[in-house]
């Protein structure tokens, strides 16, 4: 089987994404993190674009060991120079000239004839050629150039010494059958084509960048190049994860291997969108957080009994957190269960049922369902008619130079009686759950407190979830209002009546075990 090569570009492509700008320190992080992941070459800039740009690719040169570290260049001698001495250190150096072919760049932005690009392409691989021992020469819009004019760019270039010639879809124009049918074209009609390595390189304009990288590989080019998370330029670069679990994913297909270790993927992905601020949208695929996530019903039972059934890699296989079977307004009865059952409750099938109803109403009010919803819905369903105290009002009285002060009134059901108990606190959060500890006659701990809206707008409903221990018991409490300081009291109020039934049920459990049998 033969293998494929990854050309990364994401320092100097991906970096040409609008907004993003990376220092030298994390362009080797990146770089580092690159080698990891097995990419064969590493574009680290265009030094002679800035003095900031050649001190990142000297230093990317520096750091890396086993890849082949490049700058692009213009086919111009100052950039060629510049180039050299960003590299002469390297391990393995290597330099990326481009010079655009197509008519549209030729006349409009070149003003250069045919004549002249091939002259100029020539003249600056063999100026290159006089140092690098790794020359790639590319045709930019080479998708938009005649390919007869094409196939002489790649006679002279070939016949100047280039290592590597890449014949990118600069503007993301071409569909994966005429892009696939440059490269059998020019394997057909250049002599010694194959004395280069032939590379694709394609932009996502019409969303094609990835399907056109793989058809030049069914064409028979030995590179590839792309950027992590598809970064890059308008639309962006070909995603390099895409192709290669497309390649791993399919090898029966494509008869293709990769160098790369798939397992650094979900990390190397994770820190081109911290260190770029580019967020990887959650439906990405391979990396994406959705993109090994189940929400639909009929999906998680699939899922359950047997995975193959609605996953075609595992998440695994590259670096990525386990499959999750996220529970939303589209799940089922058997993944319900399966939840459940994970955290720790052993519930019959009539419980289910009952439970799921609830779970459903639930999930017409709330967008995401968290484990604390879930918990709720198990305890409510079983403790409600057990509740010890019944939230009825509460006061704040606030002032930015004063301490708050909270009056809370609750109904306590072991002795029938109404208490109104009042507390000052370190907000008015705390002034409210001191008040409550005072009615009770006890002080709970705070271990956690959560706030998430419910709905949408200033009016929307604000839940409240808190998480308190006393001793080695720990509960959760749940509160909803459109006010959050009355849903933080419901919620206080829902958690300590939990506390209370937890103690009691322990206290008449430890009764039935210190009473003698038949007594
Ligand atoms: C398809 C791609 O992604 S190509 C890479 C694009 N990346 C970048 O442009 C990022 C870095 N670029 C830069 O920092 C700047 O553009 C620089 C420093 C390279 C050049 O800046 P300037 O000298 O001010 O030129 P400017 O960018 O305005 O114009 C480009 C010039 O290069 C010429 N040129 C463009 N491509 C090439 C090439 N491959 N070889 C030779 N000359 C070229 C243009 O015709 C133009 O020349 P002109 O001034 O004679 O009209
Ligand atoms: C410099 C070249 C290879 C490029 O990025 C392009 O044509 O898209
Ligand atoms: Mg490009």
């Amino acid at each position: 089987m033969r293998t494929v090569q990854f050309f990364d570009t994401t320092l100097r492509d991906g970096e040409q994404s609008p907004g993003v700008n990376l220092s030298t320190g994390e362009k080797v992080e990146i770089a580092l993190q690159l080698e990891k992941l097995g990419v064969h070459v590493i574009e680290a800039g265009f030094a002679a674009s800035s003095p900031g740009d050649f001190q990142s690719v000297q230093a990317v040169g520096r750091a890396v060991k086993k890849p082949v570290v490049v700058t692009l260049a213009r086919a111009v001698e100052k950039d060629i120079e510049a180039a050299w001495e960003a590299l002469k250190d390297a391990e393995h150096p290597g330099i990326h000239i481009f010079l655009a072919t197509s008519p549209i760049h030729r006349k409009y932005k070149l003003n250069m004839t045919k004549e002249q690009v091939l002259e100029r392409a020539e003249y600056a691989v063999r100026l290159a050629k006089k140092n690098f021992p790794h020359v790639e020469f590319s045709t930019e819009d080479g998708g938009r150039t005649e390919k007869e004019f094409l196939a002489q760019v790649a006679e002279r270039v070939i016949e100047a010494g280039a290592d590597v010639l890449n014949i990118p879809d600069t503007v993301g124009y071409m569909t994966p059958e005429e892009y696939a049918g440059i490269f059998r074209y020019l394997k057909q009609h250049v002599p010694n084509i194959d004395r280069v390595r032939l590379s694709a390189h394609c932009h996502d304009d019409l969303g094609m960048a990835v399907a056109n990288s793989l058809a030049a590989i069914e064409a028979g080019v030995e590179q590839v190049e792309g950027t992590i998370n598809g970064i890059g330029e308008r639309a962006g670069n070909a995603a390099l994860e895409e192709i290669a679990m497309a390649l791993k994913t399919r090898e029966s297909y494509y008869q293709v291997q990769t160098d790369l270790e798939l397992k650094e993927i979900a990390k190397t992905s994770r820190m081109v969108s911290k260190l770029t601020g580019m967020l990887v949208p959650g439906n990405k695929a391979v990396v994406g957080a959705n993109a090994f996530a189940h929400e639909a019903g009929i999906h998680q039972d699939g899922m359950l009994k047997n995975r193959s059934t609605y996953e075609i890699m595992s998440p695994e296989t590259v670096g990525q957190t386990a499959s999750q079977l996220v529970m939303g307004k589209h799940s089922g009865r058997h993944a319900f269960r399966d939840k459940l059952t994970q955290m720790g409750y052993q519930l019959n099938d009539e419980q289910i049922n009952q439970l799921f109803i609830r779970f459903k109403e639930l999930t017409d009010r709330k967008k995401r369902i968290e484990d604390e919803d879930l918990i709720s819905l198990v305890e409510e369903k079983w403790g409600e008619s057990q509740e010890v105290l019944t939230f009825e009002a509460v006061h704040l009285s606030y002032s930015s130079q004063l301490l708050p002060t909270a009056s809370i009134r609750i109904r306590d059901a072991r002795d029938g009686q109404v208490k109104e108990e009042a507390a000052c606190g370190n907000g008015s959060v705390d002034a409210i759950f001191k008040a409550v500890d005072r009615v009770v006659g006890e002080s709970m701990e705070l271990v956690d407190y959560k706030i998430h809206s419910v709905t949408h707008g200033t009016d929307a409903l604000g839940e409240v979830y808190v998480r308190l221990r006393q001793g080695d018991v720990t509960v959760q409490g749940r509160g909803v209002s459109t006010d959050v300081l009355e849903a933080s009291a419901r919620a206080y109020v829902n958690a300590v009546n939990r506390v209370l039934l937890r103690r009691d049920s322990r206290q008449e459990q430890l009764k039935k075990e210190l009473t003698p049998a038949g007594s």
